[in-house]
């Protein structure tokens, strides 16, 4: 099934915009939990609650040589109607990209990956030719140095607005989006408003302390998918043994909360 299909379908069935982000990282896990059993009981004690989850393959990395085992048995744990994005920020020259392509689809499984455009499109095309996949491209990130590079204007027009007008033209097999982080509410608005049909992904809330109630108002006006990517505020819910509970409970009223900004 096509990756966006299956990414509405997941956000219908279980009424969720939300995706969590799984950034495991070993000293904050309760002692005793593996990596893979910890990321398993999340997604065991939420699945009904989301529309995706993103593993970032950062995390996994950091484990040294058995963090790709771990990632493949993580994404493997996730039920096959929710869609997994890979959070990889990949680019690179052509072969190169094939090569992060194959890993990121054909070898770990996901549905979906992220990108970075500052090489171009040939650096990220061969990402677009798998059309059952999703492609979301960094267009205006969350962090603190976004501006430095994101917000330098040609022509009038901030680059990020570039990136995402290009991602537009680049969409021709209908599986591209763009990552627009919520601690910039006005370009958020500002993306959707030129971009009312590209799904975003926004991460930024919670520990970033973006405001939910805006990334979900911006981000879905004029009725396009905003999937809300949360990480740390749902798996670090709690410290303790109990930490799938609390971490279904806050993704539980993340979801709620997410509900009733779309109703409003
Ligand atoms: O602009 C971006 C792009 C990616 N991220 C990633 O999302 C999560 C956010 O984690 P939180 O704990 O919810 O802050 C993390 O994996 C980032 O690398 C982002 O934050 N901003």
């Amino acid at each position: 099934m096509n990756c966006l299909t299956k990414l509405n379908g997941a956000a219908r069935h279980n009424r969720s915009c939300l995706c969590i982000g799984l950034d495991p990282e070993p000293e904050k896990l309760p002692a005793g939990a593996s990596v893979t059993d910890f990321c398993r009981e999340i997604i065991g004690a939420t699945y009904d609650l989301v529309c995706a989850y993103k593993p970032n393959i950062a995390f996994f990395e950091a484990l040294g040589s058995s963090g790709w085992s771990v990632l493949k048995d993580v994404i493997e744990a996730v039920p096959r109607n929710i869609p997994v994005i890979l959070d990889a920020k990949r680019g690179d020259i052509g072969n190169t990209a094939r090569a992060y392509a194959r890993a990121a689809f054909d070898e770990l499984g996901a549905d979906a990956v992220t990108v970075n455009p500052y090489l171009g499109r040939d650096s990220i095309e061969p990402f677009f030719e798998y059309r059952d996949k999703a492609v979301f491209v960094l267009c205006r990130t969350s962090n603190p140095g976004a501006a430095d590079f994101q917000s330098i204007e040609s022509n009038g027009k901030p680059l990020y607005q570039i990136v995402a007008d290009k991602v537009e033209t680049w969409n021709r097999y209908g599986n591209l989006g763009l990552v627009a982080g919520a601690t910039q509410p006005s370009e958020l608005k500002a993306i959707r408003d030129a971009h009312p049909t590209l799904p975003l992904l926004i991460p930024g809330v919670g520990a970033q302390g973006g405001s939910l109630e805006l990334a979900v108002k911006y981000g879905s006006s004029g009725g396009g998918l905003a999937v809300i990517s949360v990480s740390r505020q749902v798996i670090y819910a709690s410290s303790g043994t109990d930490y799938s509970q609390a971490a279904r409970a806050a993704a539980l009223l993340l979801r709620d909360e997410i509900n009733q900004y779309l109703a409003a």
